[in-house]
């Protein structure tokens, strides 16, 4: 970083440290200090990739094809992480000087729950007294095409996210010589379970949480028929939910998802295994809490041979303000349509996890976006193979920096214009 963006780390303005040894947080000084600061956030760690899962390119080559970059870390989070850097550079090398300060912070350990990066930045922040006007993280991204029905690309930021859950089950059991097994082994008894839990997905919830408002939003993007039914949540949720549960992606907004994840048992063929073990990962909807999930996985396992335990968890977190007034919602919105004029921008509850919760006793709005084009079939590269990024798209996504930050200059929300009504 500090190779490629000599201006940043150079300049006057920008003060940079390393927080829990390789986390950066950078404080960009503004000319005006009455205005409350703003913050930028993104992550330097990436998930695990195996190039024999069937990539493309080799997962840490940055192999160009056909006008995509591939790689782990090009959506998720190396976009973000070189796109915000980029700007700032160019920002500077133009002499600009923002008038409202703000913060960047790059976590370096997101994938594995933020609890060293994000965790300690927003506590060093804490502890200097800083309150936030708003943070701008990953999450949400501009959707094309994969919901039918819906007119045109949305860019859907998150103003919320799930809460989440990872569970453990585990069956132990005395173990022995594979020629006198036991009617039930702990491989058995546990596959059993989990087969339970796929089998009996969690309630679905489309309607009760705040996806209701992105319907709303988006409602007069979808083609007649199908427009009258999305203006009438009221009436048609369960049917929407119905559709939407159709596809792994929409079916994220529904309810809360279970996720098998690991699962391990056994240390040789011939020896009945004495101790099996699988973990879930579920995202939790905003109309539930951990413990109704937690109470659930518990009756739905129902087996007393089965041992759960809560790893890791978390509620879903508030939802930020989308009106008006809202500072931050406003700006990200507004910077969206300057670079996407046709897209429609609603607000969305996001359906993975972010570093930003970590922040949110620093600042009441959360907002999570990157303007990442995702068209069908590309939801499954988040995580998985053939991740990749477009060079155009990021373009896209260092001019959007670019505009945002600049775009934060103003002291206020110009007055939303009077109806005729009013006057
Ligand atoms: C017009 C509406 C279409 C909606 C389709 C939405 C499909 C959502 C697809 C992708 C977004 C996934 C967001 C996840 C971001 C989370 C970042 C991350 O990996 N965090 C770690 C973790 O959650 O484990
Ligand atoms: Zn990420
Ligand atoms: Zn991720």
């Amino acid at each position: 970083l500090m190779k490629t963006f000599p201006t940043i780390f150079s300049s006057s303005l920008i003060q940079h440290e390393l927080v829990a040894n390789y986390s950066h947080l950078f404080w960009v000084q503004g000319s005006q200090p009455d205005l409350l600061p703003y913050l930028l956030l993104a992550h330097t760690d990436v998930v695990p990739a195996s190039e024999s899962d069937g990539w493309d390119a080799p997962p840490f080559s940055a192999k160009e094809i056909d006008g995509f970059i591939y790689g782990r870390g090009t959506i998720d989070d190396k976009s973000s992480v070189m796109g915000i850097l980029q700007a700032l550079e160019y920002l500077l090398l133009k002499g600009y000087a923002p008038r409202r300060g703000f913060y960047i912070s790059l976590g370096h350990d997101e994938e594995v729950m933020g609890y060293m990066g994000a965790v300690n930045i927003a506590s060093v922040l804490k502890q200097r007294g800083v309150q936030l006007l708003f943070v701008l993280d990953e999450g949400f991204a501009v959707f094309d095409g994969l919901i039918s029905g819906l007119e045109g690309p949305a860019a859907l930021i998150g103003t919320s996210e799930k809460g989440f859950a990872t569970v453990k089950l585990s069956v132990s059991m005395i173990p022995g010589h594979s020629s006198m097994p036991p009617s039930e082994t702990s491989i058995g008894i546990l596959a059993a379970a989990v087969k339970r839990l796929e089998d009996n997905p969690m309630p679905r919830l489309f309607g009760y949480g705040p996806e209701r408002g992105t319907f709303e939003h988006l409602a007069h993007k979808f083609s007649v028929p199908v427009r009258f039914i999305m203006s009438n949540l009221w009436l048609f949720s369960p049917l929407i939910g119905w559709v939407l549960e159709r596809k792994p992606d929409t079916n994220a907004f529904v309810r809360t998802t279970t996720a098998v994840t690991m699962f391990n048992a056994g240390v040789k063929e011939n020896v009945i295994a004495s101790l099996a073990e699988a973990y879930v990962n579920l995202r939790i909807h905003p109309a539930q809490s951990l413990q109704e999930v937690m109470d659930l996985i518990q009756s739905t396992v129902g087996d007393q041979r089965v041992k759960i335990e809560l790893i890791d968890g978390s509620d879903p977190l508030p939802v930020s303000s989308a009106d008006e007034k809202s500072f931050g919602f406003q700006i990200i919105k507004k910077t969206v349509l300057e670079i996407f004029s046709t897209v429609t921008v609603a607000p969305g509850i996001c359906v993975g996890n972010t570093d930003s919760r970590h922040y949110k006793d620093l600042t009441s709005d959360i907002y999570r976006f990157i303007p990442i084009w995702f068209k069908p079939g590309d939801t499954q590269r988040f995580h998985g193979i053939n991740e990749r990024i477009s060079i155009k798209n990021y373009e896209e996504i260092v001019a959007f920096y670019f505009s945002l930050i600049q775009n934060c200059d103003i002291q206020k929300l110009p007055e939303p214009h009077s109806s005729v009504h009013e006057l």
